[in-house]
């Protein structure tokens, strides 16, 4: 049974990892549940088909449920999205005594909780996960929309009532969500643990973990990314470094119009970036960012279609990291495995780590 508690200065949930997690509602949540006049469910249309006979079961936790379908990936972070639902709990009566289910990835779980952050000025919701990348984006308390100036630019710090994994869920992942996933787990084991990174880099089955261990390796990563949200939970230090990897990853996202590559496999590329930021600027051990390109690329991550984009456009979109301040970007950089750091960096600098990375993916 895999059980964390997070404990915030105004909020203690728990987040639960184990087969048949959902049947939790019916037991422990109860009474949460008897203290809600309505439940709301967001759910993507793809979940929505694979998990039709879940989604009644929930429907059996109260006698009033409204489901919410929205469309998959992150087609559903939109403000016209956001808007529809809103209307959408508006018309079924919702009220601040209600609650929302965000029943699916992180793009759902994002959506959901800043439509919880805002209705009404703000209501409850639980966050019932469905990929391995989740275990990132449905703790912590951050919620947002994208737009098409950049990746998250509107949203909110909104804490769950709840996350609650099934691991079931997971027999219908595809592949790709799989590597997707396990990029946040990496992300997590480099900003926090030299010999759990080496571990994850020598793991010949890291895309898709065995079951077994799978429960481990995501408490893991939840339990490096609760301290964290512990101590800096409104990001103005230490949270900074769940980020690593995300000023270039979500640059790629954008320009790439959300969703032609995913979340994940960007902040690999991202990550790459950093890496190589961290060798030039830093004190990084020399060779990392190689060792690095050289694993991903054997496990199925995508380099090349980068390049497709000029420096100058990509360079824009950075621009925008929300932890950019006065004008100056700011990396999240490794000054060795498992101890990272904040640095300022200019734009010749960015430049140097874009074309000498283009001569690590091609050589
Ligand atoms: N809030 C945070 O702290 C945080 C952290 C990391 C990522 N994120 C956000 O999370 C999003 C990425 O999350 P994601 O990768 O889960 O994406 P996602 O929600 O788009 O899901 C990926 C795809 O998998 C499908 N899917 C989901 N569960 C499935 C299942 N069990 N079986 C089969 N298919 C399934 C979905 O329909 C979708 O097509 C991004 O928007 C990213 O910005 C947020
Ligand atoms: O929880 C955090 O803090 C993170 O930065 C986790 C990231 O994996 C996640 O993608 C987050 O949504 C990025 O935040 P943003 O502030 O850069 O939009
Ligand atoms: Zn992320």
């Amino acid at each position: 049974m895999g059980v964390l508690t997070i404990q915030l200065p105004n909020k203690t949930y728990d987040v639960v990892i184990e087969p048949n997690g959902y049947e939790r509602l019916a037991t422990e949540y109860a009474p949460l549940l008897k203290t809600t006049d309505r439940i709301g469910i967001i759910v993507d249309e793809t979940v929505h088909t694979l998990y039709s006979e879940q989604l009644k079961r929930f429907e059996q936790l109260h006698n009033e449920v409204h489901t919410f379908i929205v469309p998959k990936g992150e087609a559903c972070k939109t403000l016209d999205v956001y808007g529809r639902a809103q209307s959408f709990l508006l018309q079924k009566g919702f009220t601040r005594n209600s609650l929302l289910f965000a029943f699916g990835g992180g793009a759902v779980g994002d959506l959901t909780g800043f439509i919880a952050a805002t209705f009404m000025r703000g209501i409850r919701f639980i966050q019932l996960p469905t990929t391995v990348l989740a275990h990132d984006s449905a703790v912590g308390g951050k919620t947002a929309i994208n737009m098409p100036e950049g990746k998250n630019m509107v949203g909110a710090f909104h804490q769950p009532e709840a996350v609650i994994f099934d691991l079931n869920i997971f027999e219908t992942l595809p592949e790709r969500e799989w590597r997707s996933g396990m990029a946040e787990l990496i992300k997590h084991a480099y900003i926090s643990d030299a010999t759990w990174t080496e571990q994850l880099l020598q793991d010949e089955q890291f895309v898709q973990p065995a079951f077994d261990t799978l429960e481990e390796q995501l408490l893991k990563g939840v339990s490096v990314k609760a301290k964290i949200v512990e101590e800096d939970t409104f990001e103005h230090g230490s949270r900074k470094f769940l980020n690593f990897g995300h000023t270039f990853g979500h640059a790629i996202e954008a320009a790439t119009n959300f969703g032609t590559l995913s979340h994940g496999e960007c902040v690999m590329i991202g990550m790459a970036y950093a890496l190589l930021l961290s060798e030039k600027a830093s004190t990084l051990q020399q060779g990392e960012a190689k060792k690095f390109i050289q694993f991903a690329k054997q496990q199925g991550y995508l380099f090349d279609s980068i390049f497709e984009y000029s420096f100058e456009t990509l360079y824009q979109f950075m621009q925008k990291d929300k932890k950019a301040s006065f004008g100056t970007l700011h990396f999240v950089i490794l000054e060795k495995i498992g101890h990272p750091n904040v640095m300022t960096v200019d734009e010749s600098l960015c430049r140097e780590v874009f074309e000498e990375m283009r001569q690590l993916i091609e050589g």
